[in-house]
């Protein structure tokens, strides 16, 4: 378990680059299972989750080629599907999210798929019904075996076919997708996630020959192909990241200009920010956060406490909730942070209770605030990153707290923020690694 020794309490000031986003880059990578030519994908993000299902992809017999430092090449001409059965393959695809999306494609491609339930973040119950149930639409059958926790699915004789999904699940919807571009019909799917990471893998499977219509809306029409060519596909900049940076500036009342953004593709965040008060200019395609002392909370406009929840794109991301509920504690005013769609996301705010932070834990998806703009700050402490997004939101918390803070288990940041320490380093922090 490596940890951070986080010596905060002191500005920032300088830019910071985005790195492409991890949920786009764990959906394109996959894509690259569904065809036998080439894919060229850019703006690779050199993390963790990334890295391990690049290597997944090799064990399937998928060649890459690493043509710059964030580029890869990849070609899907020899796959082996029987890896998909072996222990290894279950250790590494059960240790990521993203793993279970290499089922769509290869149902798609191969007619039959094996997947142990995926890891990612323990932040409460993370079903698979949406991907299974969507599946089982397009014909496919499945068989989960519950002492292994290991799905089996054949569909040999998929046809497209008319589906309301149960949830605008992200990972579900990119999966169905994956499958139907390769299945012969029209299949519509209904109550699709439309994130802008679903957006980029609609506009990547387009330009490899797909047929889909109504890309950016929840009602996603797809006519089957014979194949798929090959092509190549830029990842957009990682909004959580950009977000997270947003968060982090306001907080240690740091001067910080984060580099083209893709601010089209930000959505409803940037408002979200500027309700906690905090204010930032956008310059071409670039954020400026200026060093604020102070920023306050608005409130609703009849006077009652504002309310900070996720829901489906294009509402807020659930994966921003922990870094707006860091900034909040030095904000003027109060706020409600309503993470709704996870039911263990928010138990990390005792460390920031232990820190000095004003909130109280209503039950497990909500916490009230009571921002303490900056007449008491936040004091060191030791912590363990649960997750990646709280780890972040402490590592944040550290950064404005003086004095030395030690955060355990930044396996979970290093997950989704690239070389975050060095990163920040460069612009005036002061965060040491130790393994
Ligand atoms: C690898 C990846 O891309 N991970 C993201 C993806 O996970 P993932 O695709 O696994 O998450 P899902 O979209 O399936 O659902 C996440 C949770 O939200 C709930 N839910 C979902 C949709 C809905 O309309 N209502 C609802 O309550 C689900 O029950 C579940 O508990 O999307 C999540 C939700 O944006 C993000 O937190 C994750 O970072
Ligand atoms: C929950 C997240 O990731 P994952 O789905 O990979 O666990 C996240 O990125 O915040």
């Amino acid at each position: 378990m490596a940890t951070f020794e986080v010596y905060g309490g002191k500005p920032l000031k300088g830019e910071l680059f985005p790195q492409g986003a991890k949920n786009e880059a764990l959906q394109v990578l996959c894509a690259t299972l569904l065809t036998s030519e080439p894919v060229t994908i850019k703006n690779i993000p050199n993390i963790r989750d990334v890295n391990k299902l690049i290597e997944l992809l090799q064990g399937l017999g998928v060649e890459v080629k690493r043509t710059a430092p964030s580029e890869c090449t990849f070609r899907a001409s020899n796959v082996d599907i029987e890896y998909l059965t072996t222990e290894e393959f279950k250790t590494k695809a059960s240790a990521i999210r993203g793993s279970i999306m290499v089922v769509g494609p290869l149902l798609a491609r191969y007619g039959k798929a094996y997947a142990p339930k995926p890891g990612g973040d323990k932040i409460g119950r993370r079903r698979l019904d949406t991907h299974l149930l969507g599946f089982q639409k397009l014909g496919a059958k499945f068989d989960f075996n519950n002492r292994e926790n290991f799905f089996s699915l054949k569909g040999e004789n998929m046809r497209g076919a008319y589906m309301l999904l149960d949830e605008a699940s992200v990972t579900g919807t990119a999966n169905i997708l994956m499958a139907a571009v390769l299945t012969p019909g029209r299949t519509t799917i209904y109550n699709a996630a439309c994130e802008p990471y679903v957006q980029q893998l609609c506009k990547m499977l387009v330009s490899m020959g797909a047929k889909i219509s109504g890309i950016g809306s929840n009602l996603l029409t797809i006519d089957g192909v014979e194949s798929l060519g090959g092509c190549t596909h830029t990842i957009l900049p990682d909004m959580i990241e950009i977000g997270s940076f947003i968060g982090l500036a306001a907080m240690t009342a740091s001067d910080i200009t984060i580099k083209n953004v893709s601010y089209s593709n930000l959505g409803i965040i940037p408002d979200a920010f500027r309700r906690m008060g905090i204010q930032f200019e956008v310059q071409n395609d670039d954020i400026h956060i200026p060093a604020q002392q102070h920023y306050e909370i608005e409130t609703f406009i009849d006077g009652s406490i504002l309310t900070i929840a996720d829901a489906p794109w294009p509402g807020l991301t659930p994966d921003l909730l922990s870094v707006f509920l860091v900034v909040a504690t030095q904000a003027k005013g109060s706020v409600l942070i309503h993470q709704k769609m996870f039911e263990s996301r928010l138990f990390f705010v005792d460390k920031l209770i232990d820190m000095g932070a004003q909130i109280i834990l209503c039950d497990p998806h909500r916490a009230t605030v009571i921002g303490h703009d900056r007449k008491l700050r936040l004091r060191p402490t030791v912590m363990t990153s649960p997750d990646i997004r709280a780890g972040v939101a402490l590592l944040i918390a550290a950064l404005s707290a003086e004095g030395k803070s030690v955060i355990h288990n930044i396996e979970q940041i290093d997950r989704g923020y690239e070389n975050i320490d060095g990163r920040l380093n460069a612009i005036g922090a002061d965060i040491r690694r130790l393994p």
